[in-house]
């Protein structure tokens, strides 16, 4: 499976231009999509369904070019979660899932057999006769993800999965997409980067439309190297001073006090140590750096 997306553009008739001239090669695996709010990612991710036709370019599934009368055949191949679903909220979930399954063509005896796997893979076995409309949202998110898993498509693409999960479901969640990209390939788009760091070997970072950063989260890491330091602090108001004096990215509550993160090209004058770089920091750095251009 291969995904092309070659010098794509959406702008709405509002004049805002979402996507921005992109270009990407979505490889096997799961690959991650991090931005922040407005970045484009649903509108990129919309064009990859099919739903959404660029104003420009080129998108490419295994070589079939997107709009050229084959995309019935590209939509078999892709399973969607979108950013918010609400499905059928009078029916179980059993029978939302068994319906859904139907309306995609999968053979009854082997959708039931799926349903059974994925409802298990995703903790909702006992949850399996509540009313959609019963459900917490997390739960919904889940009976979402199901139904873009039910055709077990060669490319799949969530938006957001884990948004509502507790830890724990976040974490099922996450490891049931990394079993499920073996020989696929995974989309996951995000603005959690700890999802990204748990799941992805490779990313792509977008902001405004365009690809800040593509490539893999070890080179991105090592951009970051030697440009985050950390400072134990006894209390909030000592955190709160080197706040004001440096660029800060996040303080954590330790035993012996605070600990606060700062961004910086060289040594703070103050007594501080190099921490081990998380994708965290690799990205707020990047955010930073490319704010500064
Ligand atoms: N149908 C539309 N018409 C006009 N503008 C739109 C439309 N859809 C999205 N936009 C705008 O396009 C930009 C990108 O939005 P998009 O939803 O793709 O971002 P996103 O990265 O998915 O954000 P989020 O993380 O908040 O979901 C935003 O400025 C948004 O307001």
């Amino acid at each position: 499976m291969s995904v092309n997306i070659k010098n794509v553009t959406v702008t709405f008739k509002n004049q805002v231009r979402a996507v921005d001239h992109v270009n990407l090669e979505i490889p096997h695996g799961v690959y991650g999509l991090l931005g922040e709010n407005g970045a484009g990612k649903t509108t990129l991710m919309r064009v990859l369904t099919t739903v959404l036709t660029p104003s420009d370019g080129e998108v490419y599934l295994d070589g079939i070019r997107y709009g050229t009368g084959k995309d019935e055949v590209i939509r078999q191949k892709i399973g969607y979660l979108p950013q918010e679903l609400n499905l059928y909220p009078g029916l179980s979930v059993q029978d939302c899932l068994e319906y859904l399954g139907e309306l995609s063509g999968i053979p009854k005896e082997e959708c039931k057999k799926r349903i059974r796997y994925y409802l298990e893979k995703t903790g909702l076995t006992n949850h399996r006769k509540k009313k959609m409309r019963q459900l917490s949202g997390g739960m919904k998110r889940r009976v979402g993800l199901i139904q873009a898993l039910l055709n077990e498509p060669e490319f799949l693409i969530v938006d957001e999965p884990t948004t509502g999960l507790d830890p724990e479901e976040r974490v099922r969640i996450r490891n049931l997409l990394v079993d499920f990209s073996e020989g696929r390939t995974v989309l996951f788009s995000t603005h959690v980067v700890e999802d990204i760091a748990a799941t992805c070997s490779k990313l792509a970072v977008m902001r405004k439309g365009s690809f800040l950063y593509t490539g893999t989260v070890q080179a991105l890491l090592s951009r970051a190297k030697g440009k985050i330091w950390t400072a134990n602090v006894a209390d909030d108001t000592e955190a709160k001073r080197l706040e004001k004096q440096y660029r800060t990215t996040s303080k954590q509550y330790t035993e012996e006090g605070m600990t606060v993160k700062i961004i910086s090209d060289v040594k703070p004058d103050i007594d501080c140590t190099q921490p081990k770089i998380t994708l965290e920091d690799a990205y707020l750095y990047l955010m930073m750096e490319k704010k500064k251009q």
